[in-house]
Parts: structure tokens; sequence; C-alpha cells
């Protein structure tokens, strides 16, 4: 828990104790939701159309339903680890937790040819899959890559991540910060293994993205941007929450590292592709200054009020998206996290056809 921010648990059994009520701890909550919804509620440039929003629910859920969107379409993806495919379970865990530490910001102001991109398995892949390409090329190349942080140097990140073409990948300074960061964190509270640090969690997913928060610093996805001016800082903590939707929806919710009694509480995860689409559905509407700025590609720089504004007011959209879903289709097995993977995988889906009507927001960031 950084210095700043209060223990929400303690507050709660302190004030449970001078209300002389029994000590229950408080259900721990990440305080996203509130943060989105205060933001949404003092935002100018960004709004929700309602109308959209319906009609998105019932296009969203009807084609979750087509596709029989779930949790096992994590394992489906060629390129993600599973144990169906011989991978053992704790290596899995190691797998997403240094693949989310690291999952942030691929995009590239070069064309299609040009951009970063990884050679694997005969393909050239880019953006997100990269990352997932790169790290399971290495683990090919050397099981142990990422084991000793000490060995973890600038030019061995280099030669992990090394592009098919003349652009190296995006922040690799600022990649090798965050392994080494993690590395001396798992070395110093969790036993070396992320094993450790999912089952501190207790199975509970807020848990564990409050834990990621408080504990490594490249995961504190929290900003005070001075036009947002309140006591808390706003909670977006996008890579902490993929990191438990990853292991939920790869374990199946189920099991030591993928059961989660309280998985709902996860949020969409506020990143640079599910704006762009909720933008392409009509959900998420600009202000004429910042329609332009993002039609123009101009740099948004992270932490500002607009890039606030379009990460925070994407995870209400998401929510009230859910809950339309929910309304119309009581008992649906549907929650933030299935409706943000189907909109991140038909945005992508629209990328590689051409079919991307305006394009994301430009932020670089470790956030997202
Ligand atoms: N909100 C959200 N953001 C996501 C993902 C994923 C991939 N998740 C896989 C797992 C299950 C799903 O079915 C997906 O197949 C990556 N990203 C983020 O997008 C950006 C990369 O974009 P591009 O450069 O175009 O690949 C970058 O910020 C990255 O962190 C997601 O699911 N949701």
């Amino acid at each position: 828990m950084s210095d700043s921010e209060p223990d929400l648990e303690l507050l709660e059994l302190l004030r449970q104790h001078i209300a002389g009520k029994p000590q229950v701890a408080a259900e721990p909550d990440t305080g996203v939701l509130e943060s989105a919804e205060y933001v949404y509620n003092n935002s100018i440039d960004v709004a929700l159309d309602m109308r959209s929003c319906k009609n998105a629910a019932r296009a969203i859920y009807s084609q979750m339903q087509t596709k029989s969107y779930s949790p096992a379409t994590w394992a489906a993806h060629e390129l993600h680890p599973h144990p169906s495919k011989g991978d053992k379970p704790e290596d899995v865990v190691a797998f997403i937790f240094t693949m989310d530490l690291l999952n942030f910001c691929f995009w590239s102001e070069r064309g299609e040819e040009e951009r970063f991109s990884i050679e694997y398995k005969g393909r050239r892949w880019t953006g997100y899959w990269s990352l997932v390409a790169a790290l399971q090329r290495a683990l090919e190349e050397d099981p142990h890559f990422w084991q000793n942080e000490e060995e973890l140097t600038l030019s061995t990140l280099k030669h992990v991540f090394r592009s098919a073409t003349s652009e190296e990948m995006p922040l690799l300074a600022a990649r090798l910060s965050c392994l080494r960061e993690a590395g001396q964190i798992l070395y110093e509270k969790f036993s070396c293994h992320p094993l450790h640090l999912v089952t501190s969690s207790n199975n509970s997913a807020a848990r564990l993205v409050n834990t990621l928060a408080s504990n490594f610093s490249c995961f504190n996805d929290t900003h005070s941007p001075p036009s947002f001016p309140r006591k808390k800082p706003i909670r977006l903590l996008k890579r902490a929450q993929i990191l438990v939707a990853d292991l939920w929806a790869c374990f199946e919710g189920q099991g030591p590292y993928g059961k989660f009694y309280d998985i709902d509480k996860i949020t969409m995860f506020a990143d640079y592709r599910i704006p762009q689409m909720l933008n392409q559905l009509g959900c998420i509407q600009y202000s004429p200054p910042l329609e332009t700025a993002v039609q123009l590609k101009r740099d948004i720089p992270s932490g500002s009020n607009w890039e606030i504004q379009l990460r925070a007011c994407s995870i209400w959209c998401v929510e009230l998206i859910r809950r339309e879903i929910l309304r119309e289709n009581p008992g649906a097995r549907v929650n933030a996290i299935l409706i943000d993977f189907f909109l991140y995988d038909t945005i992508k889906e629209m990328e590689n056809e051409g079919r991307e009507r305006a394009p994301h927001h430009r932020t670089r960031s470790i956030w997202y």
C-alpha cells in the first residue's frame, strides 16, 4: 500500500469496531469502478451515447453466443500457453505474470511492413501477439531466460525481442525496469515465484489486483490529474486486472490459480483498443478537439485530462453494457472480462480486414 492511500480493509475493520459490530473483514474492492464513474460524471471531452450502448449490448451478447465466447476461448489462441498443450500449470502462471508485466504499448507509427514484429512459427506477429510470440520463442531457445534477473540485461532483452524489421520494440528500457522490479519484489516478498503471489490472494480477484498495485510500482496504474481534483487517486489498474483475468480465463475459473470468488469485480481493461472499438460502435463520443487529436494520431500524454477521460469512460461504458446485457438476459454468464476479450478480438479482426473506421488514440506509457 503506497503511503498516500489508506488501507481500505483496515479502515472498514476499525469502523465496525467503533460501531460495536462483529469484526468481519470487508470484501476487498479494487476501487476501479468507483474511479471510472467519478471520471465519467466529471468528463466534458468524452460522453456515452445510451442508445448506442443498448444496441451494442444486444449485438455483443448475440455474437458472443454465436461464437460461444467463454473463458475457454483464451486457450484457443495458438500462442497462449495452457496445460492442455503440455505446459505445466506453474510455468503457465509464470508466463502469464511475465506477459502481463510487459503487456503494454505495442503501437507503431510505421506501416505494417516496417513496424516492430516478431518472427515465430513461420509468421510475423505484431502488437500484443508480438509479445506472446517473443516470450514463446525465448522459452524455446532458453527455458530459464527470465529466472535470473541479474543476467537480464538490456542486450538480453534486445535479443529476446529482436525484431523482424529495423524497428525495435517500443519502451524496451522501461520493460527491463519492470522485469527487474518484479524479480526483486518476487524475491523479497513472494519466495521468488508468482505462484505465491497468486495464492496470497486467497482466491480473491480484487485482493490480487490490490496486492499487485501496492507491491509493484509498475502495476500501480493510478493517477491524480489536476483536472480531477479529489483526495483519492483515480485507480485504473489495467495490467493488474488483465493479469487476474488471464489467469481466470486460462484455468477456466478452476483450481488454485484460476478460481476467484469475486471475479465479476474485475472491470474492462483500459487500453488503447477498447476505446477505439466503443467509439466505432458509437457508444463513446469525443469533443471536437479530442476527436481531431485522435483522428490525426497526435500524442495524448499519459495521465493527461483527455487520456484519463478516454480510459475511465471506456471502463464505465463497458460496465453499462454489461448491466444492459444482464437486464435483458437475467442469469447470463457474462462479465466485463468476457465482453472486453470479445471487443478486443473483434477490433483486431476488423483491423486485419481493413474495417477500422478511426485510429486508436496514441499514448506512450507502461500502463497499457
Ligand atoms: N482491453 C484489452 N486489452 C488488451 C487485450 C489484449 C489481448 N488479450 C487476449 C487474451 C484474451 C483475449 O481474447 C485476447 O485474445 C491485449 N490488450 C492490450 O491491447 C493493446 C495491444 O493492442 P495491439 O497493439 O493492437 O495488439 C495493449 O494495450 C495490450 O495491453 C484484451 O483482451 N483486452
